[in-house]
């Protein structure tokens, strides 16, 4: 029912999910000079020693990496968030060519793609699905991919991480119908490196159309970014 198309693009999805109007959506376009630093943001804290995945799937939108979530093995915490959030799973946004395909900007600059680290509240919350309605349920990492000729060995999340932690942080939503309201978004300062090779492998996963013949190319699945409302976006130091 939606897609990234001319027929059920992000432009469209306000007629069957109207919270995409709403006043807490995600992607933005970061201003570096005016999010607020922020003197008593702390840290993030990852925890990803003990990760467990599961699987990785194609789920028509993305490539995305499972992780076991039955206790508080791989978290994050610290900095904006109240209590540990559990790793669920990761996966990426990028596009068809160049360096457009990350779903945040910065200062209108994107990045070929994006790698999101969702996690999410178990401490407040049953279930995946139960938090990622909760305003407070969801907090997704995310970390700009920029072509470079150095390759990434492993889709360890841990050596995902780029060298700094420091980060943008503000109240989003998921970037995708059903475009829930529950996500507290850290996205990291520092790119790190994917060569043009990896960038290809992301572009030749084919995604299914509405028939399952409609064999359609998996890019430019990123949501242009969306008002910021009068929202903040603070600063780690
Ligand atoms: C693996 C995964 C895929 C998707 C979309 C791309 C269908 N979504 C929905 C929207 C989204 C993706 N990235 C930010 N929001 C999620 C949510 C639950 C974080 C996870
Ligand atoms: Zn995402």
């Amino acid at each position: 029912d939606w897609g990234y198309g001319v027929e059920d693009g992000p432009s469209l999805w306000h007629q069957n999910y109207p919270i995409a109007k709403g006043s807490r959506q995600s992607p933005i376009d970061i201003l570096p000079q005016t999010a607020s630093h922020d003197p008593s943001l702390g840290p993030i804290a990852l925890k990803y020693d003990q990760c467990t995945s599961i699987n990785i799937a194609n789920n028509g939108h993305s490539v995305v990496v499972e992780f076991e979530d039955s206790d508080d093995r791989s978290v994050i915490q610290g900095g904006p968030l109240d209590n540990p959030y559990r790793l669920k799973q990761f996966h990426f946004h990028w596009g068809g060519k160049g360096c457009r395909g990350s779903e945040h900007t910065v200062e209108g600059h994107s990045y070929a793609s994006e790698l999101h680290l969702v996690h999410w509240n178990a401490v407040k919350y049953e279930t995946f699905g139960e938090a990622a309605t909760a305003p407070d349920g969801l907090a997704v990492l995310g970390i700009f991919l920029e072509g470079s000729v150095t390759d990434f060995k492993s889709f360890n999340p841990k050596c995902l991480l780029p060298s700094s932690l420091h980060y943008w942080t503000y109240l989003g939503s998921l970037t995708t119908p059903p475009l829930h309201e529950s996500v507290t978004w850290i996205v990291l300062k520092e790119p790190i490196a994917v060569s043009e090779k990896q960038m290809s492998k992301f572009r030749m996963l084919l995604f299914t159309g509405e028939e399952e013949d409609q064999r359609m190319r998996m890019e430019n699945n990123f949501r242009p970014p969306q008002p910021l409302k009068g929202r903040k976006v603070r600063s780690s130091n």
